[in-house]
């Protein structure tokens, strides 16, 4: 089977290429049609289901990935948030979020002054690329977990879904 990943970063790409090895995985660009930066959980997951609908619509008979970043308010601090959506070639939709951590206060006072994180965090570290590599995860935890293992994670989330949903019935 194919999977339509919406997205070209390799983070995303790379993450579902390690856990579906038997499948042709193919990124490619799509709109999130949600902002730039989401600013809620909601938003985020929003992105996330825009994204593998648009996937999973392109070809026939697969399945779309999608994938989103964002970031979600909880008792005045901001917290990194990912949403991750499987739909497969029937359209059933699978649906799990990512681990969250809250950002530095001096990172959250740029995001609020509409700025994106991944702009925000390669300004930090004075490097170009942040979001495609380690992630703001990756940084602020001193490189123990990467955005592509956070990444990972969700991912798996979404294939034992997958895989129970069909299994049960058999
Ligand atoms: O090409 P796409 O798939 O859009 O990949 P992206 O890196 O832009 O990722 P998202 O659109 O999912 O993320 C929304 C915004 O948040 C940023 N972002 C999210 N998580 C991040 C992280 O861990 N490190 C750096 N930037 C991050 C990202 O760069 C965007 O500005
Ligand atoms: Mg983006």
């Amino acid at each position: 089977m194919k999977i339509v990943v919406g997205s070209t970063n390799p983070a995303k790409v790379n993450a579902v290429k390690k856990h579906f090895t038997e499948e042709e995985i193919l990124g490619m660009e799509v709109g999130s049609k949600v902002s730039s930066q989401p600013y809620s959980d909601e938003e985020t997951y929003e992105g996330a289901i825009n994204r593998a609908r648009e996937c999973a619509n392109s070809a026939k008979g697969c399945m779309g990935i999608g994938l989103e970043g964002g970031v979600m308010e909880l008792e005045n601090e901001l917290y990194l948030c990912n949403w991750g959506v499987l739909v497969d070639a029937e359209e059933n939709t699978f649906t799990a979020s990512g681990a969250r951590i809250p950002l530095p206060e001096e990172i959250a006072k740029e995001l609020e002054k509409g700025r994106e994180l991944g702009d925000v965090m390669d300004a930090f570290a004075e490097r170009e690329g942040i979001r495609l590599n380690e992630g703001a995860i990756g940084i602020f935890t001193n490189n123990l977990v990467s955005r592509m293992d956070m990444f990972e994670h969700v991912v798996l989330l979404l294939k034992g879904q997958y895989e129970f949903f069909h299994q049960q019935r058999k």
